[in-house]
Parts: structure tokens; C-alpha cells; sequence
């Protein structure tokens, strides 16, 4: 299967190009950039040498949909909504990697986002696929997926079985999640220089988070229907999340229930691995990884539940999960070309 990634010169496109370039079903066709056209990849990023094709070509939708038969989209927001409806009206299969086509309610992504909503029809076209808990949303023939965003994955996953449980007490979610620095790309800012990241740790976007609506709106289909608080700081590390999750449950619910809970649900998941009660991960565990590993904890003095669940950012958060999307999109083997260890140190 050929494929193609626009805004492979991102972080998120490099680690597309990273992983698609040993895959054993897809092979890369193309590479697209809107502003190094003719440029080698190895230009931008030394560490890709050797990746063929190297050469950044202009994005043309036609001329994709000739040349590829899946498109991953790995552009900052406001682009997709641009740019996907051609590529797929032009034949093209595509997963996007922004947030563009994830809150299927219109008002909501222009309140968070802050930008014009893509038209609703091809909102309605979007699968938004987290494979541990969408992946019989994507039938034969799906032609577009929404790739979840990075702490949305980190904090669904971990509440996934709680939420779905009817255990939770509606109202007492609270999420206190840490990102490292290249959650936010490569294009600088003065949030993420050196001299106002190393040795620092900043809260942001409090209480306007653009993932709060999207982690919402998974919720509710779980049953929880109330709103969330939802905190990111920003931690000088270059990868990696970790998502602090509370919530109570309701008072004849036991330290065991909740440990069973979590071992059944993710029993045959090859990508989530949950911890030994009380046994927490940290970030570096699955760097470089398509992991999510949790840790739980039960609190009997106030029935409230701590989970812990780390990802990297730009893998299980983003590329590594495209990937995985893309399998589930082909019928190929869920986990092909993603078997792969975490990096550690
Ligand atoms: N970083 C992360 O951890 C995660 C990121 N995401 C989302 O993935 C997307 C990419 O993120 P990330 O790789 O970090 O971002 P980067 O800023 O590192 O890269 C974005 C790339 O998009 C390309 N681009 C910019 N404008 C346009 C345009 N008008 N048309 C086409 N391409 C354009 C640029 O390449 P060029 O100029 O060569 O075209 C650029 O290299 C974003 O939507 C982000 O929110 C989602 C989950 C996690
Ligand atoms: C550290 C950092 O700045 N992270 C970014 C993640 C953004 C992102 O992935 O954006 P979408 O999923 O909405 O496309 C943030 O918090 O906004």
C-alpha cells in the first residue's frame, strides 16, 4: 500500500516517516510540504538520511490521490479542515492527525479552537478512532479517520474502564496531566525556549484546554455525562505525557473490584499495559513507544481512585496511533510495524 504524509518536515510527520519506513504492509510514495518543495528531507532532519523517497514535493490533491493510496495529515489545525475534503473527494484515503474533525459538534470546535469549523458533512465522514475503544467504528470502506489527540489518548484510556463501569460518581473527575515540549511542535515560541523551559514547570491554558470538549464528548458515550476539570502543564522534557486522573466510586466498590476491572478490560490489548496495584509508570517507560501504560490506586479512606497513565506524545499520541489506524483502516494486522520496544533510558 502506498502512502503519503503532509508535514512530513513536523515532528509528528518525522516520526510517521520513522515508522513507515520498516513497515512490512506500507510504503512511503511521497512526501508533502507547503513551504520546502524541492528540499531533501535530510536538509530538515539529518537523523531521516537514507528514507527514499527524500524529496518534499508540493501538495496537489489530484496528483496525491494518484500517487498514494492513504494520506496522513500531520498539519497544525485549521489546515485539515482545508485541505481533507479535497484529498478525499479526489479518492484519497486520509487520517488526520489535528484536531480538526474530532468534536463532531461544530460550535464547540470553533469555541475551543478558536478557528472556522470544517463543513458538516465531512465532520459526519470522520471516524474518530482511539483503536482500544473505537475500533468497530471503522467498517470496510471507512475513508477518513480523526486520530485522537495525545492527552486526550493518555486520560480516555485511563479512564475508559471506570467510565464505562457506571463505578464513577458523576461530578468528581479531575485530570492534572504534564506534557513535554514537543506536544507543542517544532515552531518556536517563548513557552518552549530553553531559558523558559529547563528547570521550570508551567500550568497552561487552565480551564481552556481545546481536548476538553474531545475528552467530554467520549465520556458521554461511556455514560459519565458530566463536565470535567482538565489541567496541562508544560515539563522540560522533550516527550512524553502523563495524565494524574481522580475520581470517586460509589461506596460498595472495592480496592479488588477496581484491579479487575482495569486487568479484564485491557487483558488482550497489546498496547496498554496495566501495572500491579499501586505500581506506577513513568514517562520514560514508553518513550519512543505505540504503549500506554497505567497505574491505579484505591483510596478507601475517601473512595477515591488514582490513576496514572503515561504515553508518548508523538507515538501513542500521535503517529504510532495513526499507524495503528491505518492498520485497522487495511485489515492489515493491528499492531504491523509497531511491535517495538520503548527507548531507555
Ligand atoms: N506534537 C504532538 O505531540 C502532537 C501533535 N498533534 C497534532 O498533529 C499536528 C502536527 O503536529 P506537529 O508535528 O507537532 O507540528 P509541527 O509544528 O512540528 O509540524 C507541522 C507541520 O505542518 C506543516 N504545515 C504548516 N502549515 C501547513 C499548511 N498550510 N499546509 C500543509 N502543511 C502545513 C509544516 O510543514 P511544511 O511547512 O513543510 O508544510 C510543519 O512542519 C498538529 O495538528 C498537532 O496539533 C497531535 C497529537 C500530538
Ligand atoms: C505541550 C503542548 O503545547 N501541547 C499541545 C498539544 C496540542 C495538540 O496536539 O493539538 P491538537 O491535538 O489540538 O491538534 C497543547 O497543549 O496545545
Amino acid at each position: 500500500m502506498k502512502v503519503g504524509i503532509i508535514g512530513a518536515t513536523g515532528y509528528g510527520g518525522a516520526e510517521l516517516l520513522r515508522i513507515l519506513n520498516s513497515h512490512p504492509e506500507f510504503t512511503i510514495s511521497a512526501i508533502y510540504s507547503s513551504s520546502q518543495q524541492g528540499k531533501m528531507i535530510q536538509e530538515h532532519y539529518p537523523h531521516l538520511t537514507g528514507i527514499v523517497p527524500n524529496t518534499l514535493e508540493e501538495i496537489d490533491p489530484n496528483k496525491i490521490a494518484k500517487d498514494t493510496d492513504l494520506v496522513f495529515l500531520a498539519a497544525p489545525s485549521g489546515v485539515a479542515t482545508k485541505l481533507a475534503p479535497s484529498l478525499l473527494e479526489a479518492g484519497c484515503k486520509v487520517i488526520d492527525v489535528s484536531g480538526d474533525f474530532r468534536l463532531k459538534n461544530t460550535e464547540d470546535y470553533e469555541h475551543w479552537y478558536q478557528k472556522e469549523a470544517a463543513p458538516t458533512e465531512w465532520i459526519e465522514k470522520a471516524v474518530y478512532c482511539l483503536p482500544e475503544l473505537n475500533r468497530k467504528d471503522v467498517q470496510t470502506g471507512t475513508q477518513f479517520i480523526s486520530n485522537p489527540g495525545c492527552y486526550p489518548t493518555a486520560t480516555l484510556l485511563g479512564l475508559a474502564p471506570l467510565a464505562q463501569s457506571g463505578w464513577l460518581v458523576e461530578g468528581s473527575v479531575i485530570i492534572d496531566a504534564k506534557s513535554g515540549v514537543s506536544g507543542a511542535g517544532q515552531s518556536p515560541s517563548l513557552a518552549t525556549i530553553y531559558s523558559e523551559l529547563n528547570e521550570n514547570l508551567k500550568i497552561y491554558k487552565v480551564n481552556k484546554h481545546q481536548h476538553i470538549p474531545e475528552i467530554e464528548q467520549m465520556l458521554k458515550k461511556f455514560g459519565y455525562s458530566s463536565p470535567i476539570t482538565f489541567q496541562t502543564h508544560l515539563n522540560p522534557m522533550t516527550r512524553g505525557i502523563m495524565a494524574t486522573i481522580y475520581g470517586n466510586v460509589n461506596t460498595d466498590v472495592t480496592e479488588d473490584d477496581v484491579w479487575n476491572l482495569f486487568s479484564e478490560f485491557y487483558r488482550n490489548e497489546p498496547f496498554v499495559r496495566v501495572r500491579e496495584m499501586g505500581i506506577f509508570p513513568a514517562t520514560k517507560e514508553v518513550t519512543a513507544s505505540n504503549y500506554c501504560d497505567i497505574g491505579i490506586s484505591f483510596d478507601e479512606r475517601t473512595g477515591r481512585v488514582t490513576i496514572v497513565s503515561v504515553i508518548d506524545n508523538l507515538m501513542k499520541g500521535a503517529a504510532s496511533q495513526a499507524v495503528q489506524n491505518a492498520n485497522i483502516m487495511f485489515g492489515f494486522e493491528e499492531t504491523a510495524g509497531l511491535k517495538f520496544s520503548p527507548v531507555f533510558p
